[in-house]
């Protein structure tokens, strides 16, 4: 007779992040099939991903891995081109592996988010308080190069909208930043003042590059989207994101922020594929060992946009 047992959360057992042996053991003594469903965790080495198909018949991968593989897998390996990529969130040490896989893949890259700033102070602006990670300004130059180099389009904000405080629009404005824009009488981002959100220019920019593109990939926020006064950039490329799709473009969300922000838009159902992992996405197509999918059967991704 078959039986269905319902566990709780593996990762109340200490067992399951180490991957210890007697835990993986006691799991794959459940059952004799093992099907792994959680894209979200594929990244990891532990025992209710790797460990436990050492204890059982066979391991494969379920419908939902199987879809996210046609859609990071296959779409982005051979996109419709161009493929687009818009790169947001908080840290360029995030982010900077995937930027380097993509750069060799996308035809434009657009860059915003806090990361952005740093790209942008490696350039000379002037960013006032906002947060710049000193160890990645040499690198951001190296990808500007690169992505020239390369032929790729890579577009950093236009404008930014700056404000004395994070948490809330205080004295909020926004700044162009142009070619020597940056003077000391009046430098782009005033000392003390945030780089909150890309500004409408730069919405503008990035809205026409998204408009072209025959494949998008998207992952992280391009301000302080949690601050409502400081999400119209997010908006604007969720809603660049879902036009393109409408246009017939394949396009892929990842990230918990991005997800976040354009399910409150109510455009979730408007994109061809929102991803379940934000890490595991971003490693996957940063081409990290995936120790999760190597411990699986191999089974072909499921077919077709709709998946
Ligand atoms: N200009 C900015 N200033 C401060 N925080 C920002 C800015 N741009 C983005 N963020 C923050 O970055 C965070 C998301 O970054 P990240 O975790 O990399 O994105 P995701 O979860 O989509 O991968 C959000 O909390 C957002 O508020
Ligand atoms: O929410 C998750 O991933 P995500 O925040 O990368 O989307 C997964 O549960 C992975 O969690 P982990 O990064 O603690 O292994």
């Amino acid at each position: 007779m078959p039986q269905v047992c319902l566990l709780e959360n593996t990762r109340f057992h200490a067992g399951d992040t180490k991957n210890d042996p007697a835990f993986a053991a006691a799991f794959g003594k459940l059952a004799h099939v093992f099907v792994c469903d959680a894209f979200g965790v594929v990244h990891r080495d532990q025992g209710s991903i790797t460990g436990v198909t050492q204890h059982v018949e066979a391991s494969y991968p379920g419908p939902l891995i199987r879809h996210e593989l046609t859609y990071l897998s296959q779409y982005l390996e051979e996109p419709k081109r161009p493929l687009g990529v818009v790169m947001g969130g908080s840290k360029v040490a995030d982010k900077i592996g995937v930027l380097w896989a993509l750069i060799k893949k996308a035809d434009v890259l657009l860059i915003g988010g806090r990361m952005a700033f740093t790209f942008l102070a490696a350039k000379g602006v002037c960013v006032g308080a906002t947060q710049v990670e000193e160890a990645w300004l040499q690198p951001a130059l190296e990808m500007l190069a690169a992505a020239e180099a390369r032929g790729v389009k890579l577009l950093l904000p236009c404008d930014v909208l700056v404000s004395n405080s994070l948490e809330a629009p205080q004295k909020e404005h926004i700044v162009e930043l142009g070619v020597n824009c940056c003077v000391p009488e009046a430098p782009c981002v005033p000392a003390g003042q945030f780089g909150v959100d890309i500004g409408p220019s730069s919405n503008a920019l990035f809205t026409k590059a998204l408009a072209q593109c025959g494949t998008i990939f998207w992952n992280g926020p391009m301000g302080k989207f949690e601050v409502p006064a400081f999400a119209l950039g997010t908006q604007a490329v969720a809603r660049a994101v879902a036009d393109a799709t409408k246009s017939g473009a394949v396009t892929v969300v990842g990230g918990g922020d991005s997800v976040a922000a354009i399910s409150q838009m109510g455009l979730a159902s408007h994109v061809s594929h929102i991803s379940t992992g934000g890490g595991a996405s971003l490693e996957f197509v940063e081409g990290k060992g995936m120790p999760g999918l190597r411990a699986l059967a191999a089974v072909k991704p499921l077919d077709g946009p709709q998946g």
